[in-house]
């Protein structure tokens, strides 16, 4: 230890300005690596009334099922997907070309020709499929999450204190194993969920279960819903810019198990009905840090600019309250409309503050698909072309809508699309140009209204070869 003397004499001349601006990194938080899971069991959207009805003892309310599956279905697709099944039989020969035929009959949409994928169902709600923790062995051994009026929250609370941390560990060691360092070199966690409500908390299992340092600095999110995965990216900016070094795990996990039940007779609450339409359950984990170690760690998305708003006089449109039988939900019906009319403004905020001017068709977007039609009014509202929300689109169709983590999922979709488009090159005319636009915006909404905007700027580990 250094003599008295001397300490005093290093106490006048490195000043707390001096610490802080050595603290404080050179470069812009950037993401460094993303991965994201789901829980095992798979649900298409065209079974799912008949799964929710048949596990919640509902058959006796057919009037809610079709109701369910008015929310869902476009029954003008029910009627061309059997059209095509028998095009299909008829035709099998011309296999992939009639896909493609089929799929430019329905949408002028670029991603479509590269997809070649089937036509679908869940039209009305843009979801094919999603991931549930719910299944039949869960709801056999807890029948009693079917009905709201019975006490269920323990069991509940219970079950999630496991599933939601391990969940969110099968992300974050993809995460971490794309990253290419070890998992002891991460400073800070930051875990946000809806679905868990036990303390110690989901952040203090998932540092165990991935072997992370004791020093390790936790936060756990609750509560922000939708918002709960861009919340959770803004504050792993601020941390990773002041800290010097600092390498943030964000981890978002939701598995809807504590809003799950069936619906109620004479109900005209819908809100229960629109919930399981349109909610599924995933993790997603992104590694964030500033000024990448060159050959070592590979810059994906930098983090230009953060920013959150409250949208005026919005305060009831999304509420959650924990009851006995699990969270209920209420969703505004003119919700999509509120949040279309209130985005450019959201976007002016965030691109006021940095003064720059930005013309929205010259960006990429990340934006949470909380539902279809938020989507389409969003795009609608901006003047986007068709097409410009298609990793957001793609997310929601394969996984629905699984709250806060679902920005993760579409910002690894547009991840994926520009290292396809890296390695095949530029397919055809101008519809690709927006996919290769270097800045964009990530959006998220949820109750608040909040709207939550980071802008990004696509890093080097994504240009070139
Ligand atoms: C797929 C929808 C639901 C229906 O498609 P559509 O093209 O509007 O179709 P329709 O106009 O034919 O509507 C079909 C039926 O759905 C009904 N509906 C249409 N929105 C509604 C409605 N919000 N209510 C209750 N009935 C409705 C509508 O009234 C109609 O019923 P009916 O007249 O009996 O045929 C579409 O409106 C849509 O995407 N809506 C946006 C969904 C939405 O608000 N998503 C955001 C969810 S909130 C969120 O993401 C965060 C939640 C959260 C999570 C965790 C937390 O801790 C906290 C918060």
């Amino acid at each position: 230890m250094a003599p008295a003397h001397h300490q005093a004499a290093a106490a006048t001349t490195v000043t707390t300005q001096d610490i802080r601006r050595a603290q404080r990194a050179d470069g812009p938080a950037t993401v460094l690596a993303i991965a994201t899971a789901n829980p095992e069991t798979r649900r298409s959207q065209d079974e799912y009334a008949d799964f929710y009805f048949r596990v919640t003892k509902s058959e006796h309310l057919p009037q809610l099922k079709e109701k369910l599956e008015r929310i869902y279905v476009d029954k003008f697709y029910i009627n061309t997907v059997e059209l095509y099944a028998m095009y299909n039989f008829i035709l099998e020969s011309h296999y992939k070309l009639l896909y493609l035929f089929w799929d430019s009959l329905q949408s002028s949409n670029f991603e479509n020709f590269l997809q070649i994928r089937k036509p679908h169902q869940g039209k009305k709600s843009g979801i094919e499929n999603r991931y549930t923790y719910v299944n039949d062995e869960v709801m056999k051994a807890h029948p009693e999450f079917s009905d709201r009026k019975l006490p269920s929250l323990d069991a509940r609370v219970e079950i999630a204190s496991n599933a939601v941390p391990e969940l969110a560990a099968a992300a974050a060691s993809m995460a971490i194993a794309e990253w290419g360092r070890p998992a002891t070199d991460i400073t800070h966690l930051i875990f946000s969920t809806y679905s868990d409500l036990k303390a110690p908390s989901s952040d203090r299992r998932l540092a165990s279960l991935l072997g992370l340092r004791h020093t390790v600095c936790r936060t756990i999110l609750s509560l922000h819903g939708c918002y709960g995965g861009c919340r959770a990216l803004q504050l792993a900016k601020e941390l990773a810019e002041n800290n010097r070094g600092a390498r943030v795990l964000v981890a978002c996990s939701e598995i809807s198990l504590i809003a799950f039940y069936g619906p109620e007779e004479g109900c005209t609450d819908t809100d229960t009905l629109v919930a399981h339409a349109l909610f599924g359950d995933g993790s997603g984990a992104v590694i964030v840090g500033a000024d990448p170690v060159d050959a070592v760690e590979r810059p994906l998305f930098e983090m230009a600019f953060a920013s959150q708003t409250t949208v005026p006089d919005s305060e009831g449109a999304i509420t959650v309250q924990h009851k006995k039988g699990g969270m209920e939900y209420h969703i505004a019906r003119g919700l999509p409309e509120m949040l279309a009319g209130n985005i450019k403004r959201c976007l002016a905020d965030a691109f006021g503050a940095i003064g720059v001017a930005a013309r929205w068709k010259d960006l990429f977007w990340a934006v949470h698909p909380g539902g279809r039609r938020i989507l389409d009014l969003i795009e609608e509202a901006l003047g986007l072309d068709n097409g410009a929300m298609a990793a957001s689109r793609q997310v929601l169709r394969e996984y629905g809508n699984m709250s806060g983590s679902t920005v993760i999922f579409v910002l690894n979709e547009l991840r994926r699309r520009r290292q396809v488009l890296r390695e095949y090159g530029n397919m055809s005319g101008s519809t690709v140009i927006f996919v290769l636009n270097d800045w964009g915006a990530l959006m998220a909404f949820g109750p608040g209204i909040t709207a939550e905007t980071i802008l990004l700027r696509v890093a080097s580990g994504l240009k070139g070869n």
